[in-house]
């Protein structure tokens, strides 16, 4: 693993090891992927404007997320059905977390149960991750888990009521492989992903999601959530400023900027392009996290000095677990928070509050020279 000194290297070595079925599903985006580029394109258009001579001897990385202090700005989002990556899934993902004191967001959609990761990483700063059912008792009983098992916040995703058509899916029909299980479920939910139309939409995910999803969400569901739980609630999946000042009005505590890792509607801006007009409208009320194409400290960097309070990311920590497991996440955590370390000192910034807006500009800044 010790030639591996870079998230890109971790993901060609991931893309030789991982079964066809789990790589699609992993590496895909939406449509003909044109988000999934840009997701990466848009923070290559940024320049960061470096200042000098400002003692950067010592520099302190952490930050507070809904009151916790972590380590770094940098945070682990949710990606459903780990195990296909590596037998260790998701406890080990959450140990990589916990060893680095980052924040780790279990998806309701793991292949380890609530109650697992809450035994192997007991002193995790952990997230839950929650899709609503259909069945709402079932939806209570998930998050009454997670306050139960110690997750400190409910990331509620909104952007998904059904799912994008990820056509590398399609082609490959993706099933669940049989020997594992979606593990917060019991019986028939447990080991449902599989194709049961024909034809054009005939992945597993999305039969999966179209039978057990809620797609009539609306926003007064919020409310029926606050009313049943005890935790805050992050708004996951917003792109526009109207619908966060909604989120905003309604109480929640967090905004995460997203566009489900180009997942869902191919052409969608980038979240780095979504973010700063969210942070304007709603910066000053609630929390602004994002993801979406960060792979470099750079990125991190980038993110922040938009208005970003934290940032996380998905693929790169499949690609950790795919080289590794545990091991491999640990090593992906190392190398995004020393990057970060090197860029701020080298920006002259000590401490992430150093980290000024106007420190980051879109290149065309430059052509009007
Ligand atoms: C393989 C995969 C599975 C995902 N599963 C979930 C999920 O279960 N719940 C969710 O809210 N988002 C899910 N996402 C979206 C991620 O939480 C996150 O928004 C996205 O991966 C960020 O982009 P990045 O992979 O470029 O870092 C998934 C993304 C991927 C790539
Ligand atoms: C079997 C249900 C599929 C859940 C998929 C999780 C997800 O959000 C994704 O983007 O994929």
């Amino acid at each position: 693993m010790s030639e591996l000194v870079c998230v890109s290297d971790f993901e060609k070595e991931a893309f030789q090891n991982l079964p066809k079925n789990a790589r699609d599903y992993y590496r895909s985006g939406a449509g003909l992927e044109k988000t999934l580029s840009e997701n990466r394109n848009a923070f290559s258009e940024l320049r960061i404007r470096p200042r000098f001579m400002r003692n950067v001897k010592t520099r302190d990385l952490s930050t507070t997320v809904l009151g916790t202090k972590v380590s770094a700005p940098i945070g682990i989002a949710p990606t459903a059905m780990q195990r296909m990556a590596h037998p260790g899934g998701e406890c080990a993902n959450a140990k990589a977390a916990e060893f680095h004191d980052v924040v780790f967001t279990l998806s309701t959609i793991s292949t380890s149960s609530i109650e697992e990761v809450a035994k192997t990483a007991p002193n995790a700063v952990k997230w839950f991750q929650l899709y609503i059912y259909n069945d709402r008792k079932l939806t209570l009983q998930l998050t009454k888990r997670a306050e139960k098992a110690g997750f400190k916040a409910l990331v509620l995703t909104v952007d998904a009521p059904y799912f994008g058509i990820r056509l590398a899916d399609v082609r490959n029909k993706f099933t669940l492989p049989s020997h594992l299980r979606l593990a917060n479920f019991t019986e028939e939910l447990a080991t449902s992903v599989t194709s049961t139309t024909e034809g054009y939409s005939a992945s597993g995910i999305n039969d999966y999601v179209n039978r057990l999803f809620d797609a009539s969400l609306e926003w007064h569901d919020i409310e029926w959530l606050k009313s049943v739980t005890t935790l805050p609630i992050v708004l996951k999946g917003i792109l526009t400023p109207e619908d966060a000042i909604i989120g905003a009005d309604l109480g929640v505590s967090g905004i995460w900027v997203s566009n489900h890792g180009a997942r869902q509607v191919d052409t969608t801006p980038a979240s780095i392009e979504a973010l700063p007009e969210i942070v304007k409208a709603v910066g000053h009320r609630v929390e602004i996290y994002m993801d979406g194409g960060v792979r470099e400290g750079t990125d991190v960097f980038k993110a922040l000095a938009l208005g970003a309070k934290m940032v996380f990311f998905g693929r790169p920590a499949i690609w950790g677990l795919a080289n590794g497991g545990e091991e491999g996440v640990k090593r992906v955590l190392e190398i995004i928070k020393k990057e970060f370390d090197s860029v701020m000192g080298l920006t002259g910034c000590s401490t992430v509050k150093d980290i000024q807006r106007d420190m980051v500009v879109h290149k065309n800044y430059y052509s009007k020279m």
